[in-house]
């Protein structure tokens, strides 16, 4: 597996090679060896899947607080999505910089996203699912969010927003002196 980093701390694509022969193919895609170095001890603790059935669809931005704050390893197994990660971390010198990375089905591609980081996609194509591996169990009591359209952090979505849920349209926007989350 082969990591490469962002400019946000943390911050992972993971790629791997796909091994091809006349069957189809095989790709690594989960070595806690290979990432030893991102996991810093953290072990997967569940998988989720989400299916996305219309282009243009956000979901997000959500993250969780310590000490349940976890990392994902966010994957796309079905159609294209634009992925995209903002550091909430106090003191981070990305502080409230949002980034954006397309993941499509076939490409053996993943994204690592540390703890401190709300995550949220927008689908490019219709019929998206997704594969999450979580560092963390869903906590509802520690869910933290921030909107898909908050003016401080200005995520510029491909294509206009839409279908997103309700209780993602009513997260809050950032109060003026939000000076982070501390893990
Ligand atoms: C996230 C989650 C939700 N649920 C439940 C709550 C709710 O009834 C239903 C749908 O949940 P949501 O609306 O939060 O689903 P969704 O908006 O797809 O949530 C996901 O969004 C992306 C951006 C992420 O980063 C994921 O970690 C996750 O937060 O599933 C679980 O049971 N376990 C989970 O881990």
């Amino acid at each position: 597996m082969k990591t490469i980093a962002s400019d946000i701390a943390g911050v992972l694509v993971v790629e791997t090679d796909r091994r091809r022969d006349e069957r189809g193919g095989f790709a690594r895609w989960f070595c806690d060896a290979d990432l030893a170095d991102a996991l810093q001890g953290a072990v997967i603790r569940q998988i989720n899947h989400s299916h996305t059935v219309q282009r243009g669809s956000v979901r997000g931005m959500h993250f969780q607080h310590a000490p349940h704050a976890e990392k994902k390893i966010i994957r796309c197994l079905t159609g294209k999505i634009f992925d995209v990660v903002v550091d909430l971390r106090r003191g981070s010198p990305t502080f409230l910089a949002w980034r954006g990375f397309e993941l499509e089905a076939g490409d053996d591609r993943a994204l690592l996203i540390p703890e401190g980081c709300a995550h949220g996609f927008q689908a490019l194509t219709d019929e998206v699912q997704m594969l999450y591996l979580h560092t963390a169990p869903y906590t509802p009591a520690a869910e933290g969010a921030l909107r898909f359209d908050d003016p401080r952090i200005a995520i510029a979505w491909p294509l206009p927003p839409q279908n997103l849920s309700e209780r993602d349209l009513q997260h809050p926007l950032l109060s003026a002196d939000f000076s982070g989350i501390t893990l």
